[in-house]
């Protein structure tokens, strides 16, 4: 199927959901300093053939402009014609839904995320024990314990893109970036969204838990 093929309405609703999630994550402080970077699939999806709505690069995505989103296709290419350049790290996300099919992927940079990052980085994925909020993964289990994979950072974007493969844990809808940021993912925006929310908590969480248990 070409973008061509998908309906205009589809795109108006993608590009509006998309548009409240980013004021909601502005709202919170989540963008510090032009970081960060959230994309939208559109329409079918087949590993080597899909498109996605990503916001552009280099701006402040604490404001709203006509100029926020592009589509790009399964190779970061733009589906229309347009000035506006995907963000840097579009090949994260192409790689991201090759890998899992998923509807909606959101990167950013937070302190907790950045120290956890560090902290756990010789053992290249963090640690979380028995927290409830694990349930927001689906993942029900007594006293479940999950570990978030940490894959490095690199100047060069796409030489981080083969260490996401085979850190993927299908249980876990996201990574860590060292001292760089988290990429999450879910069916849709709003799943996104739930698994945003509980990462971070639960990266605070891990980062509190190891100092306290320091100090004791
Ligand atoms: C301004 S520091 C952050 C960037 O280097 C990058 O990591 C980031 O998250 C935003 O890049 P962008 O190209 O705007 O999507
Ligand atoms: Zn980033």
């Amino acid at each position: 199927m070409s973008f061509s093929h998908i309906a205009l309405e589809e795109k108006q609703r993608i590009l509006s959901e998309f548009s409240a999630v980013k004021a909601d994550f502005a709202s919170r402080h989540w963008f510090p300093g032009t970081s960060g970077n959230l994309s939208m699939r559109i329409g079918p999806f087949e590993p080597n053939e899909f498109f996605f709505a990503v916001t552009a690069s280099g701006k402040d995505k604490t404001k709203s402009t006509p100029e926020d989103f592009l589509f790009v296709d399964q190779d970061g290419k733009p589906c229309e014609t347009t000035a506006l350049k995907p963000s840097a790290e579009t090949s994260l996300h192409r790689e991201i839904y090759r890998l899992t099919g998923a509807g909606a992927i959101f990167h950013i940079h937070s302190v907790f995320n950045n120290l956890v990052s560090e902290l756990y980085w010789e053992r290249r994925a963090v640690p979380i024990e028995g927290v409830e909020l694990i349930k927001a993964f689906n993942i029900w289990d007594e006293d479940a314990v999950i570990d978030v994979p940490i894959v490095p950072n690199y100047a060069d974007v796409p030489k981080i893109v083969p260490e996401i493969e085979p850190v993927l844990n299908a249980r876990v809808p996201g990574l860590l970036i060292r001292k760089h940021g988290v990429c999450v993912w879910g069916k849709d925006a709003s799943e996104a969204k739930k698994h945003l929310e509980a990462f971070e908590f639960l990266f605070e969480y891990a980062y509190r838990w190891q100092l306290l248990k320091q100090s004791r």
